[in-house]
C-alpha cells in the first residue's frame, strides 16, 4: 500500500534548517495496522503529513516563516504519489471538526467536498453515525459534545468516504483513559470489518501494543527507525489481557529507553 524510498524532507527558515528525513525508507503492505512510536520532534508528523501528499515532495510547501523541501520516491496504492489522494484520510489530534457545523454536516464534509449531492450524502452519514454510536447527536454541534463523542465524528468523518489508507496522527492523546480505549476498541472492530491500512503516529506504548500488528520504534531527527515489534497477536478485543500484549508493551518501552540512552550518549 505504502512504498516510500529515500524520502528527504528538510524545513528552512531563516538562518536554520531542520533536517527531519534523510534517506527514509518505509513500507507498509495492504491492509496491515503500523504503528510509528517515538520521542516528541523526531519527525513522526512530517512523515504523515508526506504521506497524506500534504507535503509536496518536489519543491515542497512555502510558509511565510520559510520553507520545506522534499524529495524522494512515494508510492500510495500502486500509483506514485502526487498530492491528497481521495481514498486517504487523515485524522488529527485536535479533531478538525468545524463548530458552526452539525454532527452529521461534519461527517459528510468528506462526502460534500468529494462532490457528493446533499441527499446522498446523508444517506451515507447515516449508517456511519450508527456504527460509531453518535445515533440521537446528529443534530448537535461539537460544542454540545464531549471529546470522546467529537472524536468518534472525528472518525466518521474520515470513514464516511470509505477510504483505504487511514493515517492517523495522535488521535485519542487528549481523552480519558477509558474513552481512549473505547475509541481503539472502535478502530480495532473498523479496521477488521473494512479493507483498510493505517498507520497511526502515538506517543502511548498501550495502544501502539494494542492496535499496531508492527510497531516503529522511531528516532530523529533525521527520524530513523531503530528498531520493530512485530505484534501479530494484536487484533483480539481482550488482547489488553493476554501475555502477549504485556510482552509487546515490555519490548517497545524496552527499544524506547535504548533508544534515549543511545540518544544522551550523543
Ligand atoms: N513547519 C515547520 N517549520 C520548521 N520546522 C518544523 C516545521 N514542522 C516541524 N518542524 C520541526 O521538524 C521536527 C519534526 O517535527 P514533527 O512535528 O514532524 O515531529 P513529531 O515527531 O511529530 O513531534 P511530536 O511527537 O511532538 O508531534 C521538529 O524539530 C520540529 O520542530
Amino acid at each position: 500500500m505504502i512504498v516510500a524510498r529515500d524520502l528527504r524532507l528538510a524545513y528552512r527558515q531563516p538562518g536554520n534548517t531542520v533536517t527531519v528525513l534523510e534517506g527514509f525508507d518505509l513500507t507498509v503492505p495492504k491492509g496491515e495496522r503500523c504503528v510509528l512510536i517515538g520521542p516528541s520532534g523526531c519527525g513522526k508528523s512530517s512523515l504523515l503529513l508526506l504521506l497524506a501528499g500534504l507535503l509536496k515532495l518536489s519543491g515542497g510547501v512555502r510558509h511565510a516563516s520559510g520553507g520545506s523541501e522534499a524529495g524522494g520516491r512515494l508510492h500510495v496504492g500502486g500509483q506514485p504519489l502526487e498530492g491528497p489522494r481521495p481514498q486517504t484520510s487523515l485524522i488529527l489530534q485536535d479533531f478538525g471538526l468545524f463548530p458552526w457545523k452539525t454532527v452529521e454536516e461534519n461527517i459528510a464534509l468528506g462526502l460534500r467536498l468529494k462532490g457528493v449531492g446533499e441527499r446522498e450524502a446523508a444517506e451515507r452519514v447515516r449508517p456511519v453515525v450508527e456504527r460509531l454510536g453518535l445515533a440521537g447527536t446528529e443534530r448537535r454541534h461539537p460544542r454540545q459534545l464531549s471529546g470522546g463523542q467529537r472524536q468518534r465524528v472525528a472518525v466518521g468523518r474520515a470513514l464516511a468516504t470509505e477510504p483505504d489508507l487511514l493515517l492517523m496522527d495522535e488521535p485519542f492523546s487528549s481523552l480519558d483513559a477509558l474513552t481512549r480505549e473505547s475509541l481503539q476498541d472502535l478502530i480495532l472492530e473498523i479496521a477488521r470489518r473494512d479493507p483498510l491500512t493505517i498507520v497511526l503516529v502515538t506517543h502511548s506504548i498501550e495502544e501502539a501494543a494494542f492496535l499496531g500488528q508492527r510497531i516503529l520504534i522511531l528516532d530523529g531527527p533525521p527520524l530513523r527507525i531503530i528498531g520493530q515489534v512485530d505484534n501479530s497477536g494484536a487484533g483480539a478485543s481482550d488482547y489488553r489481557r493476554q501475555k502477549g500484549f504485556h510482552a509487546a508493551c515490555d519490548e517497545i518501552r524496552r527499544l524506547m529507553v535504548k533508544a534515549s540512552e543511545r540518544g544522551s550518549l550523543r
